[in-house]
């Protein structure tokens, strides 16, 4: 257990200098390329409650997602993390204006505040699709995230509370690839991961 701790820091570390070394056009041209294989994807097409996050610099930029889940007329729902725990909602975002009103936390990420009052995914009717975030994935659909357990509890409650569990799409830059991913009993296995190239991996 220990060990799988260990290696698993290891691997954000290097995933982290790896992601670093991006340009910023590299990033951008596999954001639109894995954008526009999402796009045409049939679970997002078929999705009417999507959560997607706000991207941080070293992710898949999500901001033309975000438009066109507003313009298609879906509902659109995004991380609150409570700093200090591993518990996170995905609660309702009204517009893509919305965004740049939201304050941001230590950890430089716009999320709505803990005070405001706001749909919940999970008790107005779960969600149909989660775009997951992370630094790492193998071709098993194993991920390494940044170590806090946000989205493993956060899938883990969707297993519980809904009846249908929504589908996962993990979305990473090529550089993100690993042979293998350290995984314990609680890491939640993505059902598919869209890269830029003809590397996508499906789990089931
Ligand atoms: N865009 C985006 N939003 C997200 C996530 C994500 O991975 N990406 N999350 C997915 O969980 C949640 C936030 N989780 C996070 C967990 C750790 C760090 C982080 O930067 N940690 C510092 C070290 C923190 C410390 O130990 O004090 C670091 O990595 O340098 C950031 C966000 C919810 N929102
Ligand atoms: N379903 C769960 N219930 C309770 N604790 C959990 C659950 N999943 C993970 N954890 C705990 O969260 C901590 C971080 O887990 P892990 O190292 O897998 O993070 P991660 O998957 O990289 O992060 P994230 O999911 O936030 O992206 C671990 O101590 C783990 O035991
Ligand atoms: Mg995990």
């Amino acid at each position: 257990m220990a060990s799988i701790h260990a290696a698993k820091r290891a691997l954000r570390a290097q995933l982290k200098q790896r992601i670093s070394a991006l340009s910023d056009p590299e990033k951008l041209h596999q954001s639109q390329a894995v954008t526009q294989k999402l796009l045409s994807h049939k679970r997002y097409q078929a999705a009417q409650r999507i959560a997607v996050f706000l991207n941080m610099p070293d992710e898949i930029q999500t901001g033309d997602i975000l438009h066109d889940i507003f313009r298609q007329g879906k509902a659109c729902f995004i991380p609150r993390y409570q700093r200090g725990s591993n518990h996170m909602d995905m609660v309702r975002l009204n517009s893509v204006e919305e965004i740049k009103n939201l304050p941001v936390t230590s950890w430089n990420i716009r999320q709505p505040g803990e005070e405001e009052c706001l749909e919940e995914a999970l008790t107005t009717g779960g969600l149909d699709l989660v775009l997951v975030p992370g630094l790492g994935f193998d071709k098993e659909g194993h991920r390494l995230g940044r170590g806090k357990g946000y989205y493993d509890t956060f899938l883990e409650r969707c297993n519980q509370q809904l009846s249908a569990k929504p589908y996962t799409i993990a979305l990473a830059f090529q550089e993100q690839l690993c042979t293998s991913i350290p995984v314990t009993d609680s890491d939640f296995k993505i059902d598919e991961i869209l890269f830029t190239e003809d590397l996508e991996i499906e789990n089931n």
